[in-house]
């Protein structure tokens, strides 16, 4: 067989982004963001896929496999069912994937469709870990406990650590976060997840550009039982009007913020200096899981391309030794603390397509 040639697609939560990977040196061919959800962005993806000539598999982010779908899988009617039995469970996510399933099988039927899900990375995550403290009933009739995203990502930046360190990612703690749309961070044991701050749905843990992340169960309950707010209001409200934007008031991207912040905006310093302090706190918790910490990695668009918020997270973390003082250049992966920081600062540019493909060449 020739050189593996694969489209990924990675529907996100405001985006959808394409790329064509050839697999045996991990080059992109061609690649496409659109800045619009897969349902309204047909003739975009028409056009790149006439572009891209011959192909041997497509690789779809999947963002929550549910108990079942634990590791990629080759697209089915059985799968397709499965997946859409898990479609509430990330509403911001499952339906553009749904979408983009339907257009691209039609699209390319010749093709193995592989689906790869950004929750089998966590799936040996500890018992201890992926438990929540609720009633045994509820447990066993829902399936409820903590799974864990942004996989696909993790995976990669995990290679790379141990790429930038020299050493085997099976000798290494690591920290990482994952700071873009959605943000999260986990604790890395030996290439295996022992904690992340996401859970059953991606809403839990830290703060993001639009979701709130974890607030207090008990507020959400006081604000349906007294009638302040319905489900539906709720549900709008901590996925696409809290985090960033809902602090801030005027944006969710971090380079505005940061830019406000300079000319003196207070609103846009406070949500940043929230924004901060929520995923110090997060990363100080997943850190109890870790014996010792090798390296911090920051990956996701804001991780890679916002150095003053990396230079907040790290250096608030002398608590577990880890200091500032971080290098802002960011021209490619790189250990960005001071060769003599007692635990190396790294960042590495996100490359979910990188892990997608690679997913689909194995088992396609
Ligand atoms: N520093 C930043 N760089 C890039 N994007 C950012 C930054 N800060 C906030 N964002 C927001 O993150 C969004 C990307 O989110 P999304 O489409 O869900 O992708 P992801 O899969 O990376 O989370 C962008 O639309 C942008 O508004
Ligand atoms: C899991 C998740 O939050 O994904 P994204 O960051 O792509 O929105
Ligand atoms: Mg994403």
């Amino acid at each position: 067989m020739g050189p593996v040639k694969v489209l990924t697609v990675n529907p996100g939560s405001g985006s959808l982004r394409l790329h064509v990977v050839r697999t045996e040196d991990e080059h992109v061919l061609d690649a496409v963001e659109i800045g619009k959800p897969a349902d309204e962005a047909d003739g975009e993806i028409e056009s790149f896929v006439d572009r891209v000539g011959e192909l041997d598999a497509v690789a779809h982010r999947l963002v929550h496999g549910g108990r079942d779908l634990d590791s990629p899988t080759v697209v089915t009617p059985a799968v397709r069912t499965r997946i859409a039995d898990v479609r509430s469970l990330a509403p911001e996510h499952i339906p553009h994937t749904e979408a983009m399933l339907d257009k691209l099988t039609e699209r390319l039927p010749g093709l193995p469709h592989v689906v790869c899900p950004d929750t089998a990375f966590h799936r040996g995550l500890p018992e201890v870990a992926r438990t929540y403290p609720l009633p045994e009933a509820w447990r066993a009739r829902w399936d409820l406990r903590r799974y864990g995203f942004h996989g696909l990502s993790y995976q990669w930046a995990s290679r790379r650590a141990a790429e930038l360190l020299e050493r085997p990612a099976g000798d290494l703690n690591l920290l990482i976060a994952h700071l873009s749309g959605g943000c999260s961070v986990s604790a890395v044991a030996r290439g295996r997840t022992v904690d992340t701050s996401m859970g059953f749905t991606p809403l839990e843990g830290t703060m993001m550009t639009k979701r709130s992340g974890a607030v207090d169960p008990g507020m959400l309950l006081w604000l349906l039982r007294e009638g302040h707010l319905t489900v539906g209001e709720l549900e709008d409200g901590l996925y696409h009007r809290s985090g960033l934007l809902g602090l801030s008031g005027t944006s969710d991207d971090t380079r505005e913020l940061v830019r406000q912040a300079r000319d003196g905006d207070v609103a846009a310093r406070f949500a940043l200096a929230v924004f901060e302090h929520r995923a110090r706190r997060e990363l100080a918790a997943v850190a109890a899981s870790l014996d010792s910490v090798d390296a911090l990695v920051f990956t996701g668009d804001i991780g890679w391309d916002q150095p003053e918020i990396a230079e907040a997270v790290a250096g608030g973390l002398g608590v577990l030794g880890i200091s500032g003082g971080l290098d802002a250049g960011r021209d490619r992966d790189a250990v960005i603390s001071d060769p003599a920081a007692s635990i190396p600062v790294l960042t590495v540019r996100s490359r979910e397509e990188l892990s997608l493909a690679h997913a689909a060449e194995t088992i396609a």
